[in-house]
Formats: structure tokens, sequence, C-alpha cells
């Protein structure tokens, strides 16, 4: 399959829904991951709106708030998600037990730690799913890195990275939710980062 990129990004990279109908047109598998943070329903709801089934996977590293836990009922519920749960192999109680609480980003631990709970299910997940297509609400603004990325880029194994929400603001995100009457988690916090801005593998390594 040969896809011009730059032609695609030119033409539909600010257009959410077009670039969502472009990537799942294309008639490959596709996922969307998400950790449920802030504004997540928009990118849930996008997509499942194209397409009802599309596997949503979540590497639930244990250490949700519980806002965050009720919040992804809330919004699999609402939208009839295709929810596919992915859990650490030991228990958050085992590893609490052997290894102590969750290191700090200095700690020598941290790099096990977020192999554990998020690069090992996670994975997991794409041998399983073998998608061709990943859809993700990554912003521009999140880091410096995707203020550099453009909204559909390929990985060197040939996977589809799509982000619909590329160039999206935080008003923009919240109108949507409030024309579409889908709930937001502002109570959302991931062990693997000490601090907002930063990038912890996953979207590095893929
Ligand atoms: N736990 C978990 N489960 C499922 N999917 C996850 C998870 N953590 C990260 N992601 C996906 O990666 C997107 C960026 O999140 P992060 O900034 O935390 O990731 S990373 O820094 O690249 O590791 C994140 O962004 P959103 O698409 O906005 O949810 C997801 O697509």
């Amino acid at each position: 399959m040969s896809i011009d990129l730059s032609h695609v990004n030119a033409t539909l990279g600010r257009n959410a829904a077009g670039l969502v109908d472009w990537a799942l047109g294309l008639g490959q598998s596709a996922i969307v991951t998400t950790n449920f943070r802030p504004f997540e329903a928009v990118i849930l709801h996008l997509v499942t709106q194209a397409r009802r089934d599309v596997p949503v996977i979540w590497m639930d590293n244990g250490y949700n708030t519980e806002a965050t836990y009720r919040f992804a009922d809330e919004v699999t519920k609402q939208l009839g998600l295709n929810l596919r749960i992915y859990l650490p192999l030991r228990s958050r109680a085992h590893r609490e037990a052997v290894d102590g609480p969750t290191p700090a980003l200095d700690n020598p631990r941290h790099a096990a730690f977020t192999e554990e709970v998020k690069l090992e299910p996670f994975a997991r997940a794409l041998r399983e799913t073998a998608p061709k297509v990943w859809f993700t609400a990554l912003r521009a603004t999140d880091t410096a890195v995707r203020a550099q990325m453009e909204p559909v880029s390929i990985n060197p194994d040939g996977l589809i990275k799509v982000a619909p929400l590329l160039h999206w603001s935080s008003k923009d995100l919240y109108e949507y939710c409030e024309k579409h009457g889908l709930p937001n988690n502002f109570d959302y916090v991931d062990p693997t980062k000490g601090e907002d801005n930063r990038e912890c593998g996953l979207h590095l390594a893929h």
C-alpha cells in the first residue's frame, strides 16, 4: 500500500473526521489507544462514530484515580466501546510488596517500572491485535516532540499512526464534549510520569 503522506497531511491534517474516515477507508485493521486522560471521550467518539467496533486498547496500570476508573466505565457504556483492557503481568499489590512504592523519576527502578506497567502490556496488545492503523489523541501542545509531528505518520514497521486531534486546542476539545454530551475527567495521574510534558517511551518506541 502506497500512501502519499504529504498529500494526506496537507489536505486532511486539520480535518479530524475526514482523517478518521480516510484512515478507516484504507480497509486495514485499526485500534485506538486511550489512557482516559482529560478529553479522551473526543477521540473515542470520533473513531467509534465512524466505526463502532474499533478495538479500544487501555493499559490499566493499576494506579489510576477512582475518578479515572469511573470515567472509563462511563465512556465505555455511553459509547458502547469495544474495550480491551491490558493489565501488567504482576498486580500492583504484588509489585509494591516486593519492590516498594511507585519509584520517582530519578529512582533506578523507574525504567523497569514503566516497562512493566505500560510498555510490556502495550507490546502484548500490539501482538494480539496486529493493527495496521493506530489512532491516538496526541496533541502538538503535549510535548516538544509532538509539536514536530504530522497528523499521519508511518513508523518503521509500517504501522500508520493517526493523530486527528493533533492541532486541536483544549477549547476545541471542550466544545466538542459539550456539543456531543460527552463526559470528561480531570482527575488523572500517570505513575510513569513525574511531571507533565514528558515522553515516557510508548510513542518514541512505536
Ligand atoms: N495506559 C495507556 N493505555 C492505553 N494507551 C495509552 C496509555 N498510556 C498512553 N497511551 C497512549 O499513548 C498516548 C500518549 O500517552 P503518554 O503521553 O502517556 O505516552 S508516552 O509518553 O508516549 O509513553 C495516549 O494518548 P491519548 O491518545 O491522548 O490517550 C494513548 O494514546
